[in-house]
């Protein structure tokens, strides 16, 4: 178990037809903490992400969130145990508003069935109005007031990055994993990204687990990193000491 239990990923292994994706890796998050998730193109980084999220089903391993073991659950059921994610490909509705988009993040999350909602009216509205108001407060705390009845096709690729990053928050998750949320983004958006980041540690009290290319994001807002390279683990530490090892160099400049 992590120092606080809070996140542990124990021993994953993954394989492809022949190619070992991952092998015995292992990862502990803090609560509270920054984590990003580092190392060359094909290291294994999305897939660790994956097989937490419970998108791929690890070979073997235990993923433990908040001392229970989440590898058997559903997709869904780990969203609804509070861990939401992003993907590397902006996953959103093109032709639905930036609202829309939200509601809907959070209407996976519903309490109520559709004969309940038929029964029990009034509780089915109160929820739909407590899904708005989260929605208003994700869209206030992401500065995405100027696009919320936008059309996401319309808007630009770095808004579009945001409304994904709100969708996840919309869930109001424990843990959150991004993969590769400063992908496309100038240099402008990922130093808001880095705020952002900041913000949803800091103010929301999330933690977070990110895979990440852009070393000065990952040396600005992350805590500690675990670098990946051949589905193994080269490193962990905090970000200035991950980037010396002779490893974690010789694995990004190569022999
Ligand atoms: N669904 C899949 N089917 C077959 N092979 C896969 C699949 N997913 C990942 N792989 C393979 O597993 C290895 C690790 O891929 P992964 O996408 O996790 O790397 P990554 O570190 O995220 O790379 P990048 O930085 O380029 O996104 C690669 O060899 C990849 O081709």
């Amino acid at each position: 178990m992590s120092d606080n239990g809070f996140f542990r990923a124990a021993g994953i292994s993954i394989q492809f037809g022949g190619i070992k994706a991952l092998e015995n890796v292992s990862l502990d998050v803090k609560q509270g903490e920054v984590h990003a998730i580092i190392g060359p193109n094909g290291a294994g980084k999305t897939t660790l992400l994956n097989c937490i999220s419970r998108q791929y089903k690890a070979d073997s391993g235990q993923v433990f969130f908040q001392g229970k073991n989440i590898l058997k659950l559903k997709p869904h059921q780990v969203v609804s145990r509070g861990i939401a994610r992003t993907f590397q490909n902006i996953e959103l509705f093109k032709n639905m508003t930036v609202m829309d988009n939200m509601l809907l993040g959070r209407h996976s999350q519903r309490a109520t069935g559709i004969f309940s909602d038929i029964l029990f009216y009034g509780k089915a509205r109160q929820q739909e109005s407590d899904f708005r108001l989260k929605v208003e407060e994700v869209i206030d705390f992401l500065d995405l007031q100027a696009y919320r009845n936008r059309i996401i096709n319309d808007v630009p690729y770095g808004v579009q990055k945001n409304v994904e990053l709100g969708r996840a928050l919309v869930m109001e998750p424990r843990l959150l994993l991004l993969d590769e949320p400063s992908s496309g983004l100038n240099m402008e958006e990922t130093q808001d990204l880095a705020f952002w980041i900041e913000d949803i540690r800091d103010d929301l009290g999330i933690t977070i687990i990110l895979v990440e290319h852009d070393m000065r994001l990952v040396m600005d807002s992350c805590d500690r990193v675990t670098a990946l390279d051949y589905g193994g683990v080269l490193a962990v530490g905090e970000p200035k000491e991950v980037v010396k090892n002779p490893d974690v160099v010789k694995a990004y400049l190569g022999e």
